[in-house]
C-alpha cells in the first residue's frame, strides 16, 4: 500500500477542511497524522474528511471525521459540502448518500454551486445528546457563565445534530463576546459527558439568525455547519424563529449566509457553498505532506 494519498484544501465557508481519499485503503487517517497536519500554517484546519469506501450498500462512500485536536466528531456539515464538490468535480455525478458513524446523509449539487445537504433528525432528549443530568426540557438548560447574579452567558438550547451542541441566546453581536475565554470552560463542562460544540446565536428576525461558534475538538472556526442546523432547530423549537432560517455566521469571511430549513419531515438541510483552494499528498499515518506543485520536491 503506497504510503501517500490525495487530498484537497478546502473550506465549507471558511471552515477549514481536509478531504482526504482513503479510497481503495483498509488504514485510517491516525489522530497522530492529524495533529502534525494542524501543526502546520499551510495544512493548518478545522475538520479532516476522510472518504472511505462505501460500507452499506446504496452509500457512495463512508466518512471519518477528525477534529483538529485528532478527536472524531460524528458530523461536519460544512465538511460534507466539501466532500460533495470534490466527489462531484470528480463523477459529474450531482447527488450522493454518505455513511458516517452517526448515520446516512443525503447531499445534492445544484446547478449554481451551492450544496445542500440533510443533516437528519435532531435529537433532543437528554441522555442522547448527551447530558450528564436529567432535563425533561432540554430546549433550556440550566448552565450559566460569568457572576452568579448577573450572567454574561445562561440558559443555553441544547440538541444533538449527530453531534452534541449548546447554543447560548445573546441580545447583542456574538462577535462582540469574549467566547476564546468562554469557550473551553463550556466545552468541557462536566454537564457535557462528551463535550459540545458552544455556540451563540443572536435573533435578528423570525427567518434570520447570527452565530458564532466555539468547536469542540477544534477551538474558535471561522464557522461551523452543524452549528448553524442546531441554532436553526433550537430557534424554531423555542418559538424564536419559523423554520426556515437564513444563517449568518458572524466570524466567516464569505459573507453568504447559510439556508437551513428544519422541514415537516423532522429532518434538516442545510444550504451553502464550499471552495477548493489546492490539492496534494499525504501520508495518513504521519501527516507528512507535499502540494501537488511541489511533488518530486522533497516532501516535508
Ligand atoms: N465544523 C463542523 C462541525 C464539527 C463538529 C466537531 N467540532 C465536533 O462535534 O466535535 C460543521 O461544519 O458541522
Amino acid at each position: 500500500m503506497s504510503n501517500t494519498v490525495e487530498f484537497a484544501k478546502m473550506n465549507g465557508l471558511g471552515n477549514k477542511i481536509l478531504v482526504v481519499d482513503m479510497r481503495g485503503r483498509t488504514d485510517k487517517v491516525t489522530p497522530q497524522a492529524a495533529i502534525a497536519l494542524n501543526a502546520d500554517a499551510d495544512t493548518q484546519f478545522d475538520q479532516i474528511m476522510a472518504i472511505h469506501d462505501p460500507k452499506a450498500q446504496g452509500t457512495d462512500a463512508y466518512i471519518d471525521i477528525l477534529n483538529s485536536d485528532g478527536s472524531k466528531a460524528q458530523a461536519c456539515g460544512n465538511g460534507t459540502r466539501c466532500v460533495v464538490q470534490a466527489l462531484a468535480a470528480e463523477t459529474g455525478k450531482k447527488a450522493f448518500t454518505f455513511q458516517t458513524v452517526a448515520g446516512i446523509l443525503n447531499a445534492v449539487e445544484h446547478g449554481d454551486g451551492t450544496i445542500s445537504v440533510d443533516m437528519g433528525q435532531p435529537v433532543f432528549e437528554w441522555s442522547h445528546i448527551p447530558l450528564a443530568e436529567e432535563f425533561h426540557d432540554t430546549s433550556r438548560i440550566e448552565l450559566q457563565i460569568g457572576p452568579i447574579d448577573n450572567p454574561v452567558l445562561h440558559s443555553p438550547s441544547a440538541m444533538s445534530m449527530g453531534n452534541p451542541h449548546a447554543i447560548f441566546w445573546v441580545d447583542r453581536d456574538p462577535m462582540s463576546f469574549d467566547l476564546e475565554r468562554f469557550g473551553p470552560l463550556l466545552e468541557n463542562h462536566p454537564i457535557f459527558p462528551e463535550k459540545a460544540n458552544i455556540t451563540l446565536a443572536q435573533v435578528i428576525s423570525d427567518s434570520a439568525l447570527r452565530t458564532r461558534t466555539w468547536e469542540r475538538g477544534a477551538g474558535l472556526t471561522l464557522a461551523c455547519g452543524s452549528a448553524a442546523c442546531a441554532s436553526a432547530v433550537s430557534a424554531a423549537r423555542t418559538g424564536r424563529t419559523g423554520r426556515k432560517v437564513t444563517i449568518d455566521v458572524a466570524s466567516s469571511p464569505i459573507r453568504q449566509p447559510l439556508v437551513i430549513d428544519w422541514r415537516e419531515d423532522d429532518h434538516v438541510v442545510m444550504t451553502g457553498p464550499a471552495e477548493w483552494e489546492w490539492s496534494g499528498a499525504l501520508d495518513p499515518s504521519t501527516g507528512t505532506w507535499s502540494r501537488d506543485a511541489e511533488r518530486g520536491a522533497e516532501a516535508r
